[in-house]
């Protein structure tokens, strides 16, 4: 348990009373499984917090605190830890130190470290420095894809395949992302046959899954809905990941929309750290710690260990003298 705050062990064992006690009034346990049937039985977590996480700090990340916190993350048993990105540092200078960081974690067996790279130079980049997966980023609303990476959606493509070939070419995995599959910081609504036009295109270039990233957060569960039907005429529900900004407030409602109509990948951030530097006023993503005490709540498997994954959550808020967005983790320190 470590260094763990005596408040955090109260909400542990408040942990262990929900798992036993549902807190479902009479309800029987065949009513309780015929209204929460319709979920996987296992969710995969992606941890982004250390690349969507910490990108958006304004002051420098020391490199090591970035490698502990990856570190700590790992023992967690996160399945898969997006490392950094191999962008220009001219443009997100919080990831100038993406070959020392890459470099500087232990890896552990069986456990996933994507990172980003936006064109050749920074696959090439990425795979001198030891990266064994990568994830290509466009987004479905012209005018992000100009601020975010400097190009057309059009000539987005064009990039992806070069990086997606070279990637195949050494066996590497790519995944791909779609920014603004709701609304735009820039052009707002963003209608759900272009995000499934976008995703479509990067899943037929060979991306294995395809992440779909509501960026500022204003999603709602319907709007969730119409846009997941669009994109799952396209594309296999397995191949499919929610990435959720809290900004609204809505980001565990529409996990939970997508997760009854069957997605079982999920990104996260420790601590709900982050944001986009290319969407003003959109906060970070959901938190790690919230999504955990929901699947644990739901009886779904991540075989993640929440109380550490609080801990790294407290290692980091300590480190850059923030308070948590995690709901679960503000609860448990303040009891
Ligand atoms: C994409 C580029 C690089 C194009 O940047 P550019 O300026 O258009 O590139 P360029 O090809 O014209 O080259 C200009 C300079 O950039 C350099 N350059 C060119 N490529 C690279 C590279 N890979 N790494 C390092 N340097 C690079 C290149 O060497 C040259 O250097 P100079 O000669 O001027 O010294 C730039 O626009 C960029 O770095 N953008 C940052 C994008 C970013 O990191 N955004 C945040 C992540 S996306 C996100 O958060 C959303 C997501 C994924 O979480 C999902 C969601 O929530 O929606």
């Amino acid at each position: 348990m470590g260094n763990v705050p005596t408040a955090v062990k109260h909400c542990l064992s408040y942990q262990h009373l929900l798992r036993d006690q549902t807190w479902n009034g009479d309800v029987t346990t065949s009513e309780q499984e015929s209204c929460l049937s319709g979920f996987p039985k296992y969710v995969k977590i992606v941890e982004v917090g250390p690349r969507d996480g910490l990108q958006n700090e304004k002051a420098f990340v020391p490199t090591d605190v970035k490698i502990e916190l990856i570190n700590r993350l790992s023992e967690a048993g996160l399945p898969v830890v997006e490392v950094t990105s191999f962008v220009s540092s001219k443009w997100v200078p919080q990831m100038s130190d993406h070959t020392e960081v890459l470099q500087g974690i232990k890896m552990f067996s069986g456990v996933h470290y994507p990172v980003l790279t936006p064109n050749i130079q920074g696959f090439h980049s990425a795979i001198a420095a030891g990266a064994k997966e990568v994830s290509v980023f466009g987004a479905a609303s012209e005018t992000f894809s100009e601020k975010n990476i400097n190009c057309s959606i059009e000539e987005s493509m064009g990039r992806f395949e070069e990086v997606i070939r070279s990637a195949h070419s050494i066996n590497v995995p790519v995944r791909g992302y779609v920014s603004c599959v709701i609304g735009c910081p820039y052009e707002g609504k963003i209608e759900a046959h272009k995000v499934a036009e976008v995703s479509k295109r990067l899943y037929s270039m060979g991306c294995y899954e395809i992440s779909l990233g509501d960026t500022i957060g204003v999603g709602t569960p319907g709007s969730i809905r119409k846009m997941l039907e669009a994109v799952m005429k396209e594309i296999p529900v397995h191949a499919l990941a929610v990435h959720c900004h809290d900004t609204y407030g809505q980001a565990l409602a529409n996990i939970l929309t997508s997760m009854q109509m069957g997605i079982s990948v999920v990104d996260c951030a420790v601590a709900g750290l982050g944001g986009c530097p290319y969407a003003n006023g959109a906060t970070g993503n959901v938190a790690t710690e919230d999504v955990l005490y929901m699947l644990n709540g739901l009886d779904i498997h991540t075989g993640v260990d929440l109380y550490k994954v609080m801990e790294a959550g407290h290692f980091i808020c300590s480190a850059l003298n923030k308070k948590t967005n995690s709901k679960v983790s503000l609860a448990a320190f303040s009891l």
